[in-house]
């Protein structure tokens, strides 16, 4: 079954409440044309960010029935495969058992894979997750969409410069994937934080001015909105990292000024953080670019 309409298979985490995971992926792709059918490897109440987790995870044998239900009916063709928020190394190993089978159903299938493991030198799933990523699940992707730090820890490489992280990106391709984003890194300043993108040997960075909060979400609409403008763009790479951050950055500004609306000063609640997703639709689907990726030079 083949169409012209691009059809994603999504596996990520989903909340009740708020915009992680699948619940931050799937609109956007949604939005710019995709076919979504995503499966959740958790449903919680809320994100980790909150004081009180509710909920559960799916167990492997459930995620074989739904691929199984999935491959006995025929509709099991994908053009995209994305996956995101992992909790345990079984999980992950059954993801790469379902990739296998969507390749053979179609060999020019797209892998994007966000290895998500942590943020600012902090692990928030099991450690034993990381020798998996590194040794099994990133070499068969086409695109990887670590942060810096999901990036040191593949490679077990610090990253302490620009040449660092070129030097992180090449031993990153070494492993397999032809495509390598670093959605951020700590590069820049206090107002500024860097993206690195690499391809086919011409890489772009990209200074993203820097809103000041945390916010939750961000890494997994990253890796959806460059899925999707890689497809768009026909690989462009430079146009894909433009609208991705640009799309990013408007919703990242909007949700921390409408949360500075209702709590002028002081750290801002998890629930005033949550990505403004639906309200930004338009932007989504008609961003402007609004900033610039730099081709870095040849060695
Ligand atoms: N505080 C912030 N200020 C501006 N942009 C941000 C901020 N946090 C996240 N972003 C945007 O979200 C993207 C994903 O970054 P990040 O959330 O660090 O990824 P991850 O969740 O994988 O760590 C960045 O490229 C940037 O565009
Ligand atoms: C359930 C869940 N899913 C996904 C994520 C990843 O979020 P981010 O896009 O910010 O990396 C988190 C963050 N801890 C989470 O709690």
């Amino acid at each position: 079954m083949s169409s012209d309409t691009p059809r994603v298979l999504s596996i990520q985490s989903h909340v009740v409440h708020g915009y992680v995971g699948n619940k931050s992926a799937v609109f956007p792709l949604q939005v710019l044309g995709f076919e979504v059918d995503f499966i959740n490897t958790v449903q919680f109440s809320t994100h980790t960010a909150y004081k009180h987790i509710k909920g559960q995870s799916l167990k492997n044998e459930e995620l074989d029935d739904l691929i199984d239900g999935l491959t006995m009916n025929e509709v099991d063709y994908y053009t995209h495969f994305l996956t995101g928020y992992s909790r345990s190394p079984d999980s992950l190993k059954k993801i790469v058992e379902i990739l296998k089978k969507l390749r053979e159903k179609n060999p020019n299938l797209n892998y994007v894979c966000d290895p998500v493991m942590g943020d600012n030198g902090k692990m928030y799933v099991p450690e034993d997750i990381l020798p998996v990523y590194r040794d099994i699940v990133v070499p068969l992707a086409d695109v990887i969409t670590p942060n810096q730090f999901e990036a040191e820890l593949i490679t077990g490489m610090k990253m302490n410069s620009l040449q660092d992280a070129l030097k992180i990106i090449e031993a990153l391709h070494e492993k397999g994937p032809k495509t390598v984003v670093l959605s951020s890194t700590e590069l820049g300043d206090e107002y500024c934080m860097i993206g690195i993108a690499s391809t086919a040997g011409v890489q772009y960075q990209i200074n993203i001015p820097k809103v000041d909060a945390t916010f939750t979400g961000t890494g997994d609409l990253f890796a959806s909105l460059f899925l999707a403008w890689w497809h768009k763009t026909n690989n462009n790479l430079k146009l894909t990292l433009e609208n991705t951050i640009s799309t990013l950055q408007i919703i990242v500004k909007d949700t921390y000024q409408k949360a500075r609306d209702v709590q002028p000063t002081g750290k801002i609640p998890p629930q005033l953080r949550e990505l403004r997703i639906i309200q930004n639709k338009n932007i989504i689907e008609n961003p402007k670019i609004t900033i610039n990726a730099i081709e870095l030079s040849p060695k």
